[in-house]
């Protein structure tokens, strides 16, 4: 299973992240959120990252121009877009960035919310699925309900997000089965500072799921 640490802002942390197991690391490319950094800070810690690890940059509602200009700088391996992006401008990303992985973010407030999700699944190679809420595009720690997604079967592989951290991981993964879960809010001391010794309490718990063969 996938593991991403979201609102990776500092070299250290990044580097501590992925050696406990973080699959994947992502950047805020958000400017209003407190988890901001830009594309020079995202290549100063990509620079020291192992190339396995996926390195994934988060947009919400981003021009052409700005991905551009972010990838110019940074060697990113993935686009997450977390605002309101139709169907078509993924595809146009996707068009333009062949060799990125593309992940669509949806903020899921009822079932009605996973409507949607069909129209995208052709132009984008990952879904994630993060709460809704009306002020923030994420970063909430708020949970979604996860009895919305109880048969929940996409065409695409997808993250779980929002409000997950190591004390709601084992019940999160009992009751779903994610191709990755995503963890910003809920390994941190405040936004953008990440406190490693939730991030290892949090694969504790993955190697007592591993360990039962579930994960
Ligand atoms: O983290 C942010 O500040 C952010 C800002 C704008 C778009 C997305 C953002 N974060 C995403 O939120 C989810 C999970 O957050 P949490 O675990 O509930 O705190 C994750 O997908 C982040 O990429």
């Amino acid at each position: 299973m996938r593991v991403k640490i979201c609102g990776i802002t500092q070299v250290q942390q990044g580097q501590a992240i992925a050696e406990l197991g973080a699959t994947a690391l992502g950047f805020i490319c958000v400017e209003r959120s407190p988890r901001y950094i830009n594309s020079q800070q995202i290549q100063e810690i990509i620079r020291v990252i192992p190339t396995n690890i996926d390195l994934i940059g988060v947009f919400a509602n981003p021009s052409l121009t700005k991905i551009k200009g972010v990838l110019q700088v940074a060697q990113l391996t993935a686009i997450q877009l977390h605002g309101d992006e139709t169907p078509e401008f993924c595809a146009q990303v996707k068009q333009l960035w062949p060799h990125l992985e593309i992940i669509k973010a949806f903020r899921i407030k009822t079932v009605g919310s996973l409507e949607n999700i069909p129209q995208y699944v052709e132009a984008i190679d990952t879904l994630l699925l993060d709460a809704y809420d009306p002020q923030q595009l994420g970063g909430t720690g708020k949970t979604l309900n996860w009895d919305i997604l109880a048969t929940f079967k996409p065409d695409r592989p997808w993250f779980l997000a929002g409000g997950l951290n190591p004390n709601n991981i084992l019940q999160a993964l009992d009751n779903l089965a994610p191709d990755g879960i995503d963890l910003s809010s809920g390994v941190e001391r405040s936004p953008g500072d990440k406190e490693i010794g939730k991030v290892a309490q949090l694969f504790t718990k993955l190697n007592q799921v591993h360990s039962k063969n579930k994960y």
